[in-house]
């Protein structure tokens, strides 16, 4: 499903260079569930900006289902992250202004989906992610948990054939991410292919395989032998 060969990134501020990314590889397969981890500046949030082709490598290769990611306009960009990625953030990037349903509705809109199918189709993954008596209420209404079932509903939408999520536990207490990540787990269990950025062993021992970087190569890529669920992380 994800491809990548000797990616390489840097970022170049006046006449400083800073090599971030130093030659990575990795393959995630459909249907793995798999986290990012590594301490703060390892590299994690510019190789998920390159996954969701928010920004592009230097040098190196990224094939998404097949297709290579190379050069590509703002328009085909957005068609293709439309149609393969969906997108979870820390801070859960509600509108707050709108509901839950309309939240979860919103990049239907875009992707001209009718109203009616729309609503329907919020709904229902509003109750996929148990939230349904709670569609007509604003995001500020609603506890950091519910905001990011929330924000899951709305990723899984369109169903997407890979699910990004940066932190997605970073702004919950303990108890509430782990709940989050069972969630997490039980959409996997369905199929969905799912990469975790996260800097929480303990979440990442949620995931079944754990890709470590450092200082911007990867230090360690290991299948998880005993999987923890909520109750017993
Ligand atoms: N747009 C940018 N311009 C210049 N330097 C950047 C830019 N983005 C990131 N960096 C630098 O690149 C390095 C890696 O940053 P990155 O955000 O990928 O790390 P990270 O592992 O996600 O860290 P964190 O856990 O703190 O989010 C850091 O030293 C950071 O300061």
């Amino acid at each position: 499903m994800i491809d990548i060969k000797d990616l390489h990134k840097s970022y170049k501020t006046g006449a400083t260079s800073l090599h971030v990314l130093k030659g990575i590889n990795f393959n995630v397969k459909e249907g793995e569930l798999v986290s990012i981890m590594g301490s703060s500046g390892s590299g994690k949030s510019t190789l998920l900006n390159i996954l969701g082709m928010l920004d592009e490598a230097d040098a190196g290769s990224y094939h998404l289902d097949n297709v290579p990611i190379k050069n590509l306009n703002e328009k085909i960009a957005a068609q293709y992250r439309n149609k393969f990625l969906g997108f979870i953030f820390q801070s859960f990037n509600l509108i707050n202004y709108k509901t839950a349903l309309d939240n979860v509705a919103m990049p239907l809109y875009y992707q001209g989906v009718s109203r009616g199918e729309r609503l329907d189709r919020s709904m229902a993954y509003l109750e996929k992610v148990g939230l349904a008596p709670w569609a007509r209420h604003l995001p500020n209404e609603l506890s950091g948990g519910q905001k990011q079932r929330v924000a899951i509903a709305r990723a899984l939408a369109s169903d997407p054939k890979v699910l990004l999520a940066d932190e997605p536990t970073g702004a919950l207490d303990t108890k509430t991410s782990y709940e989050v990540m069972d969630l997490i787990q039980g959409i996997n269990d369905e199929g969905k292919t799912i990469l975790v950025v996260t800097h929480e062993d303990d979440i990442a021992h949620m995931t079944k395989r754990i890709v470590n970087l450092k200082d911007g190569v990867i230090i360690d890529d290991s299948f998880v032998k005993q999987v923890r669920a909520k109750d017993h992380v």
